[in-house]
């Protein structure tokens, strides 16, 4: 039976699409060693923030296939970890963005209006209307620190109350800041210039205390700041001094270097200006119904062998190229496959050769598929597209990619393998036919024409009389039936491959046999 386990809480519609594929099981608040014992149960898990997915909970899996954040950011997730042990990590990069904007925009006017501490005076009986007195954010300038999908909604909201908005991200161009009315300025004037900042960057290591001391002192005594991205990008200790000692007016903070934000966090001892609320960003009943139903949707459909949306550690596999690439990607895995037995030995390079109509295609998909291939007899079930070019690195396999666009012999155009390695170099090129039929149209260079089938046998031979009669007497004589048989050669009397596609795996005993057969130079069995 396959199972799910959800680790912490996930809207109601998600559970529904899960459980129509699987047994869903719910252990809220699970601590990281008991998720780490129980894991090795489990074809998927379901997270929100919450759960830390560490090295330790993915190595401890046996079956784990896929790990599902119902949310953006997936650092509370071991991606590295994850891709290695082939885990695919999917998200929902839109499904909260509407709801962590707001929130944005509900703090920057909650700390402009002192809305949170006049509220507790006023339960408190007290009516204290001179010391609420707030500022308005029309005509005030919002600076901006990334201009993603959050970054950009915010900065409408803020364009639409009338704020003068700028913005700083290295990866948005001048036209899309344009698109989305954002002046686009560098970080140290954003900083020195903006009467609010908000922060919507995700935590790395290159923006981890991006907000430190230095840039607080920077900034205006009567700014405010603003963080419903990640805690860790701002300082903490820095921030709280910065308040307590009036550098700047104000912040608002949604999420913590460590959550739940412990007792003794320095931000607890600030007593001026400051807004603290426990990770409610995404907290909408919208949101959560978003989140939750675009990732069950995707762990459904993983679960099912289909492909997944939006997989963080499997880049430019979309569905939609999975789907029309399909044969072109099984003739990769095939040819991979086909030519690591062919190969034998360490292969230290790979080079892939697009032609025609293969040219036209996205390579990338083209190149995990061979590797999956290339690798799958070494490593076995461990080897999938989230995993193969990691695997490939971390063996020393490099990948080189060429496009030929010159006129393909064949008119669906081919694709070709090259491995480098302690056994010399080897090489295979693929077709695709009219019929969606797989084809291999050479071996090393020698022109074939075959049909890939699960057992095969590839000879190198002279191109001379009785050869092979003799073959054929011998597989027989061993009860091997051969299906088909294909001989190339680039001149008669010359070197030649022959290449039998076979309905039995050859004993290794016979193997030894042909090899000794005059005129036989090499005979690789191959199982695809
Ligand atoms: N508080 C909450 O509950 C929620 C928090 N988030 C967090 O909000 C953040 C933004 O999310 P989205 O807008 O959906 O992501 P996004 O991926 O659409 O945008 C992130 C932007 O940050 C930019 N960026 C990366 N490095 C940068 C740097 N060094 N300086 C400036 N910009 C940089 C990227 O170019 C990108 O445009 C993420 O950290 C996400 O995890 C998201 C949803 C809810
Ligand atoms: O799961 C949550 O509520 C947090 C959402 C969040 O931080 C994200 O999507 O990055």
């Amino acid at each position: 039976m396959t199972k799910v386990l959800i680790t912490d809480p996930i809207d109601q519609k998600g559970i529904d699409i899960l459980s129509q594929v699987a047994q869903v099981d719910h252990k809220i608040g699970i601590s990281d060693s008991e998720l780490a014992s129980i894991i090795g149960d489990y074809d998927a898990l379901m997270i929100r923030s919450g759960t830390q997915v560490t090295e330790e909970i993915i190595n401890s899996s046996s079956k784990l296939r896929i790990i599902g954040r119902a949310g953006v950011g997936v650092d509370n997730v071991d991606v590295k970890a994850a891709t290695q042990k082939g885990v695919l990590v999917v998200n929902s990069p839109g499904g909260n963005t509407i709801a962590a904007a707001e929130h944005t925009i509900a703090m920057m006017l909650a700390l402009s209006r002192h809305i949170p501490i006049a509220n507790s005076s006023t339960l408190l009986g007290k009516w204290e209307r001179k010391k609420f007195v707030g500022n308005e954010l029309y005509k005030k300038k919002l600076g901006v620190v990334g201009l993603g999908k959050i970054g950009a909604h915010v900065a409408k909201v803020a364009n639409a109350l009338g704020m003068e908005v700028c913005g700083y991200d290295p990866f948005v161009s001048t036209e899309r800041a344009q698109q989305i009315q954002v002046k686009l300025s560098d970080l140290e004037d954003l900083f020195q210039q903006s009467d609010y900042v908000t922060l919507h960057l995700p935590r790395t290591p290159e923006t981890e205390n991006l907000v430190n001391m230095d840039v607080l002192k920077n900034m205006k005594s009567s700014a405010k700041l603003i963080n419903c991205a990640r805690g860790g990008l701002i300082d903490e200790e820095a921030l709280a001094q910065a308040l307590n000692q009036s550098l700047i007016a104000g912040a608002a903070i949604d999420v913590f270097s460590k959550e739940p934000l412990e007792s003794n966090s320095p931000l607890l001892k600030v007593e001026k200006n400051l807004i603290l609320t426990p990770h409610l960003g995404a907290s909408t009943r919208e949101a959560q119904e978003n989140v939750a139903v675009d990732v069950a949707e995707q762990i459904r459909d993983v679960l099912l062998g289909l492909s997944a949306r939006t997989a963080v550690n499997i880049p430019g596999l979309s569905p939609d190229i999975m789907d029309s690439l399909k044969p072109h990607l099984q003739l990769a895995e095939t040819m991979g496959l086909l030519i690591s037995q062919l190969s034998g030995g360490q292969i230290q390079k790979l080079e892939v050769k697009l032609q025609g109509e293969f040219v036209q295609h996205p390579s990338q998909p083209l190149i995990i598929a061979s590797l999956k291939g290339l690798l799958s007899k070494a490593l076995g079930d461990r080897i999938n597209y989230v995993n193969a070019s990691l695997e490939a690195d971390s063996r020393g396999i490099s990948v080189v990619e060429n496009k030929d666009e010159a006129r393909p012999e064949f008119a669906s155009g081919s694709l070709q393998l090259t491995t480098y390695g302690d056994n010399g170099d080897h090489s295979v090129a693929g077709s695709i036919f009219a019929d969606g039929e797989l084809r291999i149209i050479s071996i090393d260079q020698y022109p074939v024409n075959v049909s890939p089938s699960r057992y095969m046998l590839v000879t190198r031979h002279r191109d001379m009389p009785g050869i092979i009669g003799k073959l054929g007497s011998l597989l027989g004589s061993n009860n091997v039936n051969i299906a088909s048989m294909q001989v190339g050669r680039k001149i008669v009397r010359g070197e030649a491959v022959m290449v039998l596609s076979i309905d039995d795996p050859i004993p290794n005993k016979l193997l030894d046999t042909i090899i000794e057969v005059d005129g036989i130079t090499n005979a690789n069995p191959v199982t695809l």
